[in-house]
């Protein structure tokens, strides 16, 4: 590796508390030094701020294993060509990464901090742009798709089916990111809710998160026969090539989207024993239910629990619904294991599983978010201070 990892991480480690201020710099500095960038960026920047940005930190200090992001990297480079981003876009967010924590790090840089950090953002940076050059060049950047219905599941998630103009290639489990043209610029991921079907329509569940820009729109406004533009498949949360042993999936929310694209899957495979928990804030929170008992109803090997306090509950309440029910069997040793929902979601269960004997190889699930540390102490007189718990001796125990 051309870059010591260890470097990069305890120099972002100086900064990280002031992940907000970074961000704002970040930014600035990328519009005033490439003014033609902005317009590749959404009108309204204060949600986007925290996105790209942490998207970049985080690829930077994970860089420990490359190998482990490559698949990753290549998907996000030709992923980004929905973006119309361009080679030369890659230096300049680079510069404008590093004067960023430059600029927040003070004293604390120093040459060698900076050549690590420009040779780790070299490697993610050559990784996508390399791969963005290697789609032939008839393939899209992004499908038009038409909303050909629009089912309202639940009074804040809709149901949308989605027409693509050209064929789509994806595999079930895997998800897509979608942009409206009520909201230029703003793309979020969401998963396809099917397996590949032979008319091509792709179906995605929606809920609106208060302040979400499409999520919104998307619940509020968008209408049959509106277009909207959506980016290649991504993820790698698909069912395991040529596995024959049960599955355990456990969905919160929307979450479910993914797992009834596997359910689905599975069927075409044939089936294999699968029990489904499906975990929602209350009763009326279980927004598909007509959908999963077909699908029940159609395939014995299917079992699926709901997961739900009565109306009122307390989300705690929810969430232990959830682990008192995985906690039903003794061990899940031997079960190929799929999670989706919220993002504390897959590391708890992940690691409620694990102590039900679950193999962590087997454990599959979308990148979980990573936030910022944002608690770390700035400096070593505030660490002094952050410490709450002084073990003070005490003299009489010691007299
Ligand atoms: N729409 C989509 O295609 C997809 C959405 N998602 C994500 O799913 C989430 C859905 O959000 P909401 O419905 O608002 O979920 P939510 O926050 O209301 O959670 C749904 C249920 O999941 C369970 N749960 C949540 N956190 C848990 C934990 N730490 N341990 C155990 N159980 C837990 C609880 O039973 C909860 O009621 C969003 O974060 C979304 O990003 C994930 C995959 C696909």
């Amino acid at each position: 590796m051309p870059f010591d990892p260890a470097v990069v991480r305890a120099s972002f480690a100086v900064v990280e508390r002031r992940a907000d201020h970074l961000a704002k710099y970040f930014y600035a500095h990328l519009f005033a030094h490439n003014p033609g960038v902005r317009a590749h960026f959404p009108a309204e920047m204060s949600e986007q701020r925290d996105r790209l940005f942490a998207a970049l930190t985080q690829l930077v200090l994970r860089l420990e294993s490359p190998e482990q992001l490559t698949g990753y990297l290549r998907a996000l480079g030709r992923d980004h060509r929905k973006f119309q981003a361009a080679p030369e876009h890659y230096p300049a967010v680079g510069a404008s990464l590093i004067a960023a924590v430059r600029h927040f790090s003070g004293h604390y840089w120093t040459p060698e901090i900076e050549k690590a950090w420009t040779e780790a953002y070299t490697v993610i940076s050559q990784a996508m742009t390399d791969a963005a050059a290697a789609v032939p060049a008839d393939a899209p950047a992004w499908w038009e798709a038409e909303v050909t219905v629009r089912h309202r599941a639940a009074s804040d998630v809709v149901v949308l089916t989605l027409a693509p103009d050209r064929r789509y290639p994806f595999t079930a489990g895997q998800y897509l990111s979608l942009c409206s043209p009520r909201q230029p610029q703003v793309w979020r991921p969401y998963s396809i809710a099917n397996a590949p079907r032979p008319d091509g329509t792709l179906e995605l569940h929606v809920r609106r998160v208060p302040g979400g820009l499409l999520s919104t729109a998307l619940v509020n406004d968008v209408m049959p026969g509106e277009r909207l533009r959506i980016g290649p498949p991504l993820g790698d949360a698909v069912l395991a090539a040529g596995s024959v042993r049960p599955l355990l999936a456990v969905a919160g929310g929307t979450g479910w989207a993914q797992i009834k694209a596997l359910v689905e899957q599975l069927a075409r495979d044939g089936g294999r024993p699968a029990t489904v928990f499906l975990a929602a804030r209350d009763d009326t929170d279980h927004y598909d239910l007509p959908a999963v008992r077909e699908l029940v109803a159609r395939h014995a090997w299917l079992g699926v629990l709901l997961a739900a306090p009565a109306v009122g509950g307390h989300r705690e309440e929810a969430v232990q619904l959830l682990r008192d029910g995985l906690h039903g069997r003794d061990s899940w040793a031997g079960h190929d294991v799929h999670l989706s929902g919220p993002p504390d979601l897959a590391p708890a269960i992940a690691e409620l599983l694990l102590g039900l004997h679950a193999e962590p190889e087997l454990i599959r699930h979308d990148p979980v978010p990573v936030t910022f540390n944002r608690a770390r102490p700035l400096t070593s007189s505030e660490w002094f201070l952050d410490q709450r718990d002084v073990a003070w001796i005490n003299r009489t125990e010691l007299g």
